[in-house]
């Protein structure tokens, strides 16, 4: 079932086009990969669809609701969540600390970063979240001092424990080890089996991410979406392939 929806949409920066009549829709229950070279438009296909900055033209629809003009707080309010390439986090906060601010965040209650605020009692929500993304051992470590790909991580769990129905992750295997890449992957498919209607958008430029993952592929060129199919139909098509993939 389609949840969300773009139609026409562009963005241009200063005049500059950076997204150019975009038109998409993804499913709920579905992982869709956003490829391309750098500068394809990408990150600003996000933002757009997060509310951080408007469309220059086109339309968004979520649930059947025109959300172009609403502002990322009223979409993240929705369901709409996002993390970005450089993980965000509260990082003199424990992982349990950032996980917690988050889920009150996600009731619909102000961020205030001071332990003061937290809940005495963790939900078990969040304990079963931390034991999906692999940081059930790490709830008592200082968020700064976690290396980049348990950080990663921990801003993954922080976006779904706002319990979002649409999730925009951004390079979610940035600067990872081979081996966290390997671990981010067997997460995100095990949050796609416990969350069986997440909309999962993401980018990446590791392929063996896109593929293991992807249902869907939009491959990106200077702002337009180039090719529009299953990963099967993107691999084989001969623009891929001389745009970005390559012959192997
Ligand atoms: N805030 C901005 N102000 C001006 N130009 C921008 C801004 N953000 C992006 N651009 C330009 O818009 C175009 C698309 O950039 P964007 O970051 O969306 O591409 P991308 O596909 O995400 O690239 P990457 O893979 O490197 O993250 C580029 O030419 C970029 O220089």
């Amino acid at each position: 079932m389609t949840l969300l929806e773009t139609h026409g949409m562009s963005k241009a920066y200063n005049g500059v086009p950076a997204l150019v009549d975009a038109t998409a829709a993804f499913d709920s229950g579905q992982v869709t990969a956003l490829i391309g070279p750098n500068g394809a438009g990408k990150t600003t296909f996000f933002g757009t669809l997060a509310g951080e900055h408007r469309a220059t033209a086109g339309s968004i629809e979520f649930d059947g609701h025109d959300i172009t003009k609403w502002d990322a707080d009223r979409r993240a309010r929705a369901g709409i969540a996002r993390t970005f390439q450089v993980a965000r986090q509260f990082s003199s906060l424990s992982v349990l600390e950032n996980l917690l601010l988050s889920y009150q965040a996600g009731q619909g209650q102000w961020w205030r970063p001071w332990r003061t605020f937290l809940p005495r009692t963790v939900p078990s929500y969040i304990h079963e979240l931390a034991e999906v993304t692999r940081l059930d051992n790490l709830l008592g470590r200082t968020a700064g001092t976690l290396p980049q790909g348990d950080r990663k991580r921990l801003e993954l769990a922080m976006s779904l424990a706002q319990d979002p129905r649409v999730l925009l992750l951004d390079e979610p295997t940035a600067g990872m080890t081979d081996e966290d890449c390997v671990v981010t992957v067997d997460v995100l498919k095990d949050v796609m089996t416990r969350s069986p209607d997440l909309c999962l958008i993401l980018t990446a430029h590791d392929m063996s991410v896109v593929f293991a993952l992807a249902h869907r592929i939009l491959l990106m060129g200077q702002g337009q979406i180039l090719l529009d199919g299953t990963p099967e139909e993107v691999a084989g098509h001969e623009l891929a392939r001389t745009t970005y993939l390559g012959a192997s």
